[in-house]
């Protein structure tokens, strides 16, 4: 699997730094091509500069991109398409923490999600000339339980892993040559986690900031975590969860129900 991710061709947000920087670097030094999206133009065009002049200014580029703006997430993401000439692999990171800015927490961390995850389905699916590929979706812990201190974080969060294991479960998905992931991290070690306030995390107060530091795991781990998904020999439906101190693999698959299930059987077998 190392030796595939040399011609894989990645497409990921919110990479200008913290945990999606740490998945590029992850990727380059196993000889992938990445383009990345991020809407911190400074940040981004740093980070294009550092991973360059490690691993060769063919192999990264910078696009400035909102994922909330649906037509310009198109149109850098068609730029990716063509800078590449094909999208293998896309990685939908870009996401924030803040309980007072819900709504465009929702439209961030869910709608941005949804909109890169159809854009690549449409360039890769194999019935439309594309030639297949994989789609990682970048939920949390709390996508995978709840939480009193991020309510609506965590809802998105949840929404992201639904939305991605439900598209891995459906019918016909072998077919298009399509595989979808999920990585629920825990805390890691990044402004996101850093900069918490009552404003972004309620009743944050209540927490001592020197016990919730020492939760923080080092973007390193993160990153290994990342690895360890997109070279799955088979990723579909896998979701992994990300821990201090282990990591939790499950895999979501399609079973027959029984009496509830015969529409999917017949959308199966008709597809
Ligand atoms: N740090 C943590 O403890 C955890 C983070 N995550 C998730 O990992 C992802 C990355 O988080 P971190 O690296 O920690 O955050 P971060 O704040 O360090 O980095 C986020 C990046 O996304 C970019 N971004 C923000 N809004 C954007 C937009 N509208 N369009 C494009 N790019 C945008 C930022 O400029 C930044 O470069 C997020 O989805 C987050 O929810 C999940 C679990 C734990
Ligand atoms: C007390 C939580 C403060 C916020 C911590 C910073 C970043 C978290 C980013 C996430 O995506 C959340 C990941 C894992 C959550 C782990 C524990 C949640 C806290 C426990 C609880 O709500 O009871």
């Amino acid at each position: 699997m190392t030796e595939t991710l040399k011609t894989k061709n990645v497409f990921l947000t919110g990479g200008a730094q913290g945990l999606g920087k740490s998945y590029l670097d992850g990727l380059l030094a196993k000889g992938a091509r990445v383009v990345f999206g991020d809407i911190d133009p400074t940040a981004g065009a740093a980070t294009e500069q550092e991973l360059a002049e490690k691993y060769g200014k063919d192999n990264v580029r910078f696009l400035q991109c909102d994922v909330t703006d649906g037509s310009k997430f198109e149109a850098a993401f068609q730029t990716g398409v063509d800078h590449l000439g094909y999208v293998d692999l896309m990685v939908n990171n870009a996401g924030i923490m803040n309980e007072s800015m819900w709504e465009k927490m929702i439209q961030l961390n869910y709608t941005g999600v949804v909109r890169g995850t159809l854009l690549a389905y449409e360039h890769m699916r194999k019935d439309k000339g594309g030639r297949g590929g994989r789609i990682v979706n970048i939920s949390s812990g709390v996508g995978l339980y709840e939480s009193p201190y991020v309510p609506v974080y965590s809802g998105t969060k949840h929404a992201v892993r639904a939305f991605t294991t439900s598209l891995a479960m459906a019918p016909g998905v072998n077919q298009l040559g399509l595989e979808y992931g999920v990585l629920c991290p825990e805390h890691a070690d990044t402004d996101l986690a850093r900069k918490v306030d009552d404003t972004r995390v309620r009743h944050i107060h209540l927490v001592p900031h020197e016990e919730l530091a020492k939760t923080l795991s080092p973007v390193e781990r993160m990153q290994t975590a990342f690895m360890k998904l997109v070279q799955l020999d088979d990723m579909n439906g896998a979701i992994l969860h990300v821990l201090h101190d282990q990591m939790n693999f499950c895999k979501m698959e399609r079973v027959n129900l029984g009496e509830n299930w015969p529409m999917m059987e017949k959308a199966s077998s008709s597809d």
